[in-house]
């Protein structure tokens, strides 16, 4: 194990009954880094995703996290090991105020740093400082989605796998998206992003993880990952020689 990564992961495989969905996939997370996770549709990122915060079971290989193989274990244990997995979608109390799901968020935080974790979340996403009165149900489908991650960051997990958090929102959504894992990044958080946005995500993005089919077709740093990602941004069904 070298100390300096937050995650290393070999020989990855994924079934889903007969299908392979997901193959020998070897990779490290340096702490503190930002990861770009590419890949048209179907390449396989939800399923890595959900095989490093233990929603599916790999049937091969291993995930190192923290030095801990987190292979069999649940994800609730996963996720209070501080790998904090955020799926498209909401996963707020809407019928609480603003600042009550914050605070939600943190009651297993020691109490004199529970004020300073929200503060800090609110910091990522300054929209929410002025709303922090209001119903969490009566907030923007966009709004939301920046208390759903204002929520995981208040945590300060060691490493935080974005999945898909940009999508279906508006330009300036996006923006803040973008803005509040940049930030979270900064403070020390490690960032595996899986991203529609391909350019800007790289442009973020320390290094970078292309999955074509199920396995890892390229690695290496975001700012040579351009070239790879066009040659196997491949859509489904041609063939490899494009
Ligand atoms: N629960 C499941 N059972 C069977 N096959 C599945 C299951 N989940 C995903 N798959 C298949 O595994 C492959 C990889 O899917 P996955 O969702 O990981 O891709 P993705 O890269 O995240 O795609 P997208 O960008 O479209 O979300 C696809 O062929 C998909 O149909």
């Amino acid at each position: 194990m070298t100390t300096d990564h937050v995650l290393e992961v070999r020989n990855l495989s994924v079934r889903y009954g007969p299908a392979l969905a997901l193959h020998d996939v070897s990779f490290d997370v340096r702490a503190g880094s930002v990861t770009a996770v590419l890949g048209t549709n179907g390449a396989g990122k939800t399923t890595l995703a959900r095989a490093l915060c233990g929603l599916v079971r790999p049937s091969a290989g291993s995930i190192l996290f923290d030095g801990t193989d987190l292979v069999g274990r649940r994800a609730d244990q996963i996720a209070r090991a501080g790998l904090m997995y955020l799926p498209e979608g909401r996963g707020i109390f809407p019928g609480l105020s603003v600042g009550d799901n914050l605070r939600m968020a943190t009651v297993s935080h020691p109490r004199e740093q529970r004020s300073e974790n929200i503060d800090r979340a609110v910091e990522y996403f300054p929209v929410l400082a002025e709303r922090l009165g209001q119903r969490a149900g009566t907030l923007s489908g966009g709004e939301q989605q920046m208390l759903s991650l204002a929520r995981a960051l208040a945590l300060r997990p060691p490493l935080v796998i974005a999945d898909e958090m940009s999508l279906g929102l508006a330009p300036k959504m996006v923006d803040m998206v973008f803005e509040g894992l940049a930030a979270a990044a900064a403070a020390g958080t490690s960032i595996l992003m899986i991203e529609q946005f391909v350019h800007r995500s790289l442009a973020m993005a320390d290094s970078a993880l292309v999955i074509r089919r199920g396995g890892l077709a390229w690695q290496g740093p975001a700012d040579g990952a351009a070239e790879a990602v066009e040659e196997h941004y491949v859509p489904s069904g041609r063939t490899s020689s494009a």
